[in-house]
């Protein structure tokens, strides 16, 4: 199909009619002419590809535009819009779709994250436009924000709560006193977690968001393979409690930030809970909802907030994209071409800079918490404040932050603090953000 719709129709290709996908249909059918006024081309969808065209569908999805043949359906499309998720055999399709010069839609963060350079790179060779809004915090126009709204300024740190499964799990800990267990139960009764939480739980999806925003902000190729990730299984609600006790929340952050070491700048892009003290924005993210501070050299500190997923704020996401990309195909023009001229060096532990609460439980007794102390010392590691919670049958709880350190330091003196004599346990290590 021709990359301009000369005859001001624009055929958009549907992949995928799940969750997401299905509300793309419905809003194209409800607002198409809301749309067709906005873009100045008539919206036509010109199939759905499924995987099974006799499933039951959603009433107001046509049967008549079902296929099961979404290779065929992607030649007769100005616009693929892509909603099957994973990676093959969307990445195949969506190569193909970019290479004939379709402009493709996806709100595919495992793709991007995992296969980002091949699909740009096709996009270029197509002379064709690649969006993604749908797949960094769903409706929130952070992709948008970040692309085209922030082109003039120079970022040096995103922040953010992207996903909501987690965010909603945390949040149930954290108010309710629910465990871990107990919470994503919950969270999978009422649809946020899949039954397979994983990708979830243990942060990968976050890290697919986070390597897409770093890339985004830093004008740097970065991949989710780039991105060390540690998720929210062992947050315990004994450490919710704590955390409230000393006025912090735990969060499960996306962190980007760009960092100085010996004159040259890098970035560091991690995913990891961490303590947030109560007044910072984000610890104000309740439940399934998403939020994303950017910090920008001259614009300041921005929020975006709103929600991250669902089948309506997704869609909405994508039918801007539609919108912009059918807007392109009548009027001219092209979304903007990934940038990646900066390639900043990532940064790892040894020149990244963080600092961590340490939970101990250790021997009460003259001595152990100069050990302990000197441990710290050794490895150059400032602390910055201790608690003790208690203490009872010769052994005491101790709660240490650190000053910032490199992540290297810090490993270093959590290994060592395990094999000190005194030290009967290190209980936790959880990173500290925004103080
Ligand atoms: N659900 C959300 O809240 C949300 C939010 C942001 C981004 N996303 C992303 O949007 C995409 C779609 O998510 P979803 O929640 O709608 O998923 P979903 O599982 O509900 O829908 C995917 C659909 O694709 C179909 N499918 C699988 N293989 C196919 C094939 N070969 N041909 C045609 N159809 C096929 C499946 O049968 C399913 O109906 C994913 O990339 C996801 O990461 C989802
Ligand atoms: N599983 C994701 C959906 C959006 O990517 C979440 O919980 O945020
Ligand atoms: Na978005």
């Amino acid at each position: 199909m021709s990359t301009s719709a000369t005859d001001g129709v624009v055929r958009v290709a549907l992949l995928g009619c799940g969750t997401v996908g299905s509300q793309v249909v419905r809003l194209l059918r409800e607002h198409g002419d809301d749309w067709t006024a906005r873009s100045g081309a008539k919206l036509e969808l010109v199939g759905i590809a499924v995987r099974d065209t006799a499933t039951e569908r959603d009433p107001w999805v046509p049967r008549e535009l079902l296929t099961e043949d979404a290779e065929e359906l992607v030649t007769r499309a100005d616009v693929v819009v892509e909603l099957i998720g994973g990676i093959e055999p969307a990445r195949t399709l969506v190569l193909r779709a970019l290479t004939s010069g379709a402009t493709v839609v996806t709100g595919n963060k495992a793709l991007l994250a995992a296969h980002g350079p091949e699909l740009h790179a096709a996009a270029e060779a197509g002379d064709a436009d690649l969006y993604y809004e749908a797949a960094v915090a769903g409706a929130i126009p952070v992709v948008y924000g970040l692309r085209e709204s922030l082109a003039g300024d120079k970022i040096t740190a995103v922040l953010g709560i992207v996903n909501g499964t987690t965010n909603y799990i945390l949040d149930e800990m954290a108010t309710r006193g629910l465990s871990f267990e107990t919470a994503l139960a919950q969270a999978q009764e009422l649809g946020y977690a899949e039954a397979d939480p994983t990708a979830d739980v243990d942060g990968h999806d976050a890290a697919a968001k986070a390597a897409i925003l770093a890339s985004l902000a830093f004008h740097t190729r970065v991949s989710i393979e780039d991105v060390p990730v540690t998720g929210i299984r062992s947050i315990t609600a004994e450490d919710m409690a704590e955390a409230r006790d000393s006025g912090h929340v735990i969060k499960l952050l996306a962190v980007a930030r760009r960092t100085v070491t010996d004159g040259t700048e890098g970035i560091s892009v991690r995913v990891h809970p961490a303590l947030l003290p109560a007044a910072h924005p984000l610890a104000a993210v309740h439940g399934a909802f998403n939020a994303v501070v950017v910090e920008a050299e001259s614009a300041g500190r921005l929020m975006f907030y709103g929600q991250g997923a669902g089948g309506a704020p997704t869609a909405s996401a994508v039918l801007s994209d539609v919108v912009a990309a059918a807007s392109h195909k009548v009027h001219g023009g092209h979304a903007p071409r990934e940038s990646t001229y900066a390639e900043l060096p990532l940064h790892g532990p040894a020149t990244t800079a963080a600092r961590s609460q340490i939970k101990l439980r250790l021997a009460d007794r003259p001595g152990t918490l100069a050990a302990v102390a000197g441990v710290f010392g050794e490895e150059g590691v400032s602390i910055d404040s201790v608690r003790q919670q208690r203490a009872d049958d010769g052994v005491a709880s101790i709660t240490i932050v650190s000053d910032v350190a490199t992540e290297a330091a810090l490993d270093r003196t959590v290994a060592r603090l395990a094999e000190e004599p005194s030290v009967h346990e290190v209980i936790s290590v959880t990173r500290v953000e925004g103080a």
